[in-house]
């Protein structure tokens, strides 16, 4: 067999002749030495979100019915909010949810405690920040991620209602993606409960006024968002629409087993 003949194969590839590697992929996977600027590159980046990703789903999938609890970072034990942010998470826990926050200090660290004195579970979504930081001691299960966008769809993903504490940029962050996703329909039935009149009494007055007029939102979005004092008013909202979640449900499963009845099926 002449050189030009021979044959290496390499997972799904063939090399023919001169196009076959002077090193194996195993030898060049082993091979500590060469260049390492590459753990710096996009697609090596792409694969570590992936694994974010991977992670999240991995501990989220079988978490049952659950609520994410968002609000400020900065607002210590002992302030009424805190106290809130606490009841917010015990009823929570009392009505069967899984209480989900962004496992930090302040009102996430308020709403973890309060499911942990109900006897209820919760889960802690930290972020890498530059600043060291560790999950609040009242989160049961905890993931860390890097990348803001992969914890927000974990929010999303798995949770069935969002509840809204007082808080700053990031607080309001997720707040104006959450209403997003539910106008765009990306997310459907999916409840939002501001919870603090006094703080969030002007964002509403200013979405239901001036948004409105100036046109740049629909009559009926303002709707989008509940605002109360009351955190058993909050988890009543969240109750009765995952009641009128499930009841559609029901209905359309009827309905489509009885077309394929029609069909003959
Ligand atoms: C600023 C401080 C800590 C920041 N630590 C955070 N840990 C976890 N999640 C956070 C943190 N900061 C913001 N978030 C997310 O945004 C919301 C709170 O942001 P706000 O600007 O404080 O309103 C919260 O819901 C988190 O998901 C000091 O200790």
């Amino acid at each position: 067999m002449t050189d030009a003949d021979k044959i290496r194969r390499a997972g799904p590839l063939t090399y023919r002749g001169s196009a076959i590697p002077q090193t194996t992929t195993d030898q060049r996977l082993l091979d500590r030495r060469g260049p390492t600027d590459w753990v710096h590159t996009d697609p090596w980046r792409v694969l570590r979100i992936q694994s974010e990703f991977v992670e999240g789903f991995g501990l989220l999938s079988e978490l049952g019915r659950a609520v994410s609890v968002f609000g400020s970072a900065r607002i210590k034990p002992g302030s009424p909010y805190y106290e809130l942010g606490t009841e917010v998470g015990s009823l929570l826990a009392q009505a069967g949810y899984v209480v989900v926050t962004g496992g930090g200090p302040g009102l996430m660290e308020a709403a973890n405690k309060g499911a942990a004195e109900a006897g209820g579970s919760s889960v802690g979504l930290g972020i890498e920040l530059p600043f060291e930081q560790s999950l609040n001691e009242f989160v049961d299960t905890g993931v860390t991620f890097r990348y803001f966008f992969v914890r927000k769809t974990m929010f999303v993903k798995y949770s069935q209602a969002f509840v809204v504490l007082p808080g700053g940029f990031g607080t309001l962050d997720e707040l104006f993606e959450a209403i997003t996703l539910v106008q765009t329909r990306k997310v459907t039935r999916f409840p939002v409960v501001l919870i603090g009149t006094e703080f969030w009494g002007g964002l509403v007055e200013w979405i239901r006024g001036r948004l409105l007029e100036e046109g740049v939102i629909s009559p009926e979005d303002p709707e989008l968002i509940h605002l109360t004092d009351d955190p058993a008013e909050a988890v009543a909202v969240i109750d009765k629409a995952h009641a009128d979640m499930a009841r559609e449900k029901e209905e359309r499963a009827a309905a489509e087993a009885l077309a394929r009845e029609g069909d003959g099926e």
